[in-house]
Formats: structure tokens, sequence, C-alpha cells
């Protein structure tokens, strides 16, 4: 029989991401609900291996689940992904008598979090990132916040884009992935949108398509760029260039990190953060909390991390009608 969990440690790890502190209020409540204590480690890997753990208790995370940001802090940590750091950390949990870990972050977390569970720490992962990019899950905890943050930024320059009769090259996150881009540039109604899994750098295109738009009468034009193709300063300089309109690049940033998360990811988060600890109570390890096809699922940690997945081509089908 699995041994019973009495102790569990909860961290974020990466980028924060908004709605992370409505999945650590959730692991702290389920887990006191089934009578385990826990710690929670500051920092990420980093303060696990500093040994920066508090207490927690049902109060400890009251007032924060509208709150973005994490209550633990975060950060990216080099020293875990040796085997040596892997190895302290297990040690680690093993004297402050931590027997479960939830490990709130993104794929490089993900892989700290599988190497863990290999070294004897029960370890569970919940995806939290805004770029979307972690194939076994339709939902990572703060995708939604962050697109709606970018679309309200790009309503905005499109504004002054108009009045100025300009074109706009708006720049957001997702590193590798262009899931931010994808659905901010099609709920703005974009004019193109770049997307570093299928952008092919015809830069001709797009100025062809300025100019007729503009001989057609359109005033301005919006250009949605991944983070993943990146450069939107010599971009806009090179398409002012070749049409004679004045282009600007604005790089939206952090701020789509930032923000009050909205009623889903505080929703899907808490339900994360719960099945989490579900997940420890019953005496499993090495699992991935996961969102697909409308329910709330779980996934080997390492099958996850070798899954792949694409943006869909209904989809970028989709953004290619629309932007004409
Ligand atoms: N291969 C790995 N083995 C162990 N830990 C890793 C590995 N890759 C990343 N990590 C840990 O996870 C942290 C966060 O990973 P990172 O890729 O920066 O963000 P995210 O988890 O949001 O994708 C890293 O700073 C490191 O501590
Ligand atoms: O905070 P940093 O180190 O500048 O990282 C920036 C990266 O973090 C993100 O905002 C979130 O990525 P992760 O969730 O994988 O950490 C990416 O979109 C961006 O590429
Ligand atoms: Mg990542």
């Amino acid at each position: 029989m699995a041994k019973k969990i009495e102790t569990i440690g909860v961290l974020t790890s990466g980028g924060d991401a908004p709605g992370m502190n409505a999945a650590i209020r959730a692991v702290v409540r389920t887990a006191l609900h089934y009578g385990m204590k826990v710690k929670g480690i500051m920092r990420g890997y980093s303060g696990l291996l500093d040994e920066e753990f508090i207490d927690m208790n049902a109060r400890s995370v009251a007032d924060i689940i509208n709150r973005g940001g994490t209550i633990l802090y975060t950060a990216r940590c080099m020293e875990m992904v040796t085997e040596e750091g892997q190895r302290q950390a297990a040690e680690i949990c093993k004297k402050h008598g931590i027997d479960g870990v939830v490990v709130i972050g993104g794929d490089g977390s993900f892989k700290g979090a599988g190497k863990l569970s290999k070294l004897g720490i029960n370890t569970i992962g919940v995806p939290g990132t805004i770029d979307l990019d972690i194939a076994c899950t339709e939902y990572t905890i703060g995708f939604d916040t962050a697109v709606n943050t970018a679309i309200d930024a790009i309503d905005k320059v499109r504004d002054t884009s108009t009045s100025h009769e300009r074109c706009s090259i708006i720049e957001v996150m997702g590193r590798h992935a262009g899931y931010i881009a994808l659905w901010s540039g099609i709920a703005t109604g974009s004019d193109a949108i770049l997307i570093p899994e299928h952008y092919d750098g015809n830069e001709q295109e797009i100025v062809n398509h300025i100019i007729a738009s503009r001989k057609r009468g359109k005033k301005h034009f919006i250009i949605i760029n991944a983070e993943g193709i990146g450069h939107s300063s010599s971009m806009a300089k090179r398409i002012e260039a070749a049409t004679g309109i004045e282009t600007r690049a604005t790089i939206l940033g952090y701020m789509q990190r930032g923000g009050s998360p909205s009623c889903k990811d505080r929703f899907y988060a808490s339900i994360m953060g719960s099945k989490a600890v579900d997940l420890l109570a019953e005496g499993k390890s090495n699992r991935l909390v996961a969102y697909r096809n409308g329910e709330f699922c779980d996934f080997d940690i390492e099958e996850a991390l070798r899954m792949k997945k694409d943006i869909p081509a209904y989809q970028l089908e989709l953004s290619a009608k629309l932007t004409r």
C-alpha cells in the first residue's frame, strides 16, 4: 500500500502567470481538508535548495485568489538542472518530512518535477504558464488573463494607429509558441498574425497586402508578431521603407504576465490545484494535471513532455481567411 502523505510542499517555478495564487490556495485548502500539513516553498527550486519554507494554513491563502503574480515568488534555478541539484532537492524534502510536492509551472519546471519523482518524492505538476505551450493540455493557468490583457492593449494601440493612419506591429509573448499571437490577433481583427510555428519570413506578402489595402482606403494596419519571431523594430523599419506608411513597433512585454486573473483562470486553477492534491492523496506521483476534451485529467510527466502540439489547422486557416 502507498505510504500515507502527511506533509506536502507547494512551489511556483518559471515565469509567473495570473491564477497561480488561485492554484496555491486550492492546494493548501484541499490538503488541509485531507488533514495534511502544507509547507510553502519560496522561489521555486531555488527556495527548495535554500530550504526557504513557510508553514501554511487556511489563513495564509486568504485574499489572494484575485491577485496576479505568486505569493510564493518564483525563480529560474540552474542548479536544479544538474543531477547534484536534483539529488540535494530530494534530500532536503526528506529532511523536512515533505512526502509530496505540487509544482506549479511550465515545461521546464515539470522536468525538475519528474526528476524529484524518480528520487522518491511524490510529485505532481500543475500547468501554469501564459504561453499555452504544454502539449497534453488545452488550458494552462494564466493564458486566458494574458490574452485578455493583450487584446485590451492592442485595441488601445489601434486607436492611435487609426488617428495617425499608421501601421503598428505589436509583439506579444509566447516564447516559441504562437497561441497568444493567434488568439489576440483573431480577437482584435488584426491584419496579419505572424506565428513562429508557421511564419515563412515572407515580408513582401505583408507589404503587398498593406499597399493594396491602402489603395482601397484602409487607414490603419495592425500586425501581431509573436515573440518567437521577434525583431519587431527592424521589421517596422523595413515595412515603412517598402510601403511609405509610417510604421511603429510596440512590444507588450511583461504587462501580459500581470494583473488580476480572469474568472476562467481563477476557476480552472482552483480545480487543477485541488486535483493535484487529490492525486497525492491517492498515492500518485510523476503526474501532470491537464484539461483535455472538456475534462480535467492527468498524464505521466515524461509522456506529457514527449507529446507535441501545434496550432489547430482550422484556427490557422481562419487567421489567414480573416486577415485578407
Ligand atoms: N531539464 C531540467 N531538469 C531539472 N529541472 C529543470 C530542467 N529544466 C528546467 N528546470 C527547472 O525548472 C525551472 C523553470 O523552467 P523554465 O523553462 O525556465 O520555465 P517554465 O517551467 O515556466 O517552462 C528552471 O529554472 C529549472 O530550475
Ligand atoms: O521572465 P523571463 O525570464 O524574461 O522570461 C520570458 C518568457 O517567460 C514567458 O513570459 C512565460 O514563459 P514560461 O511560462 O515558460 O516561463 C514567455 O512568454 C517569455 O518568453
Ligand atoms: Mg515554459
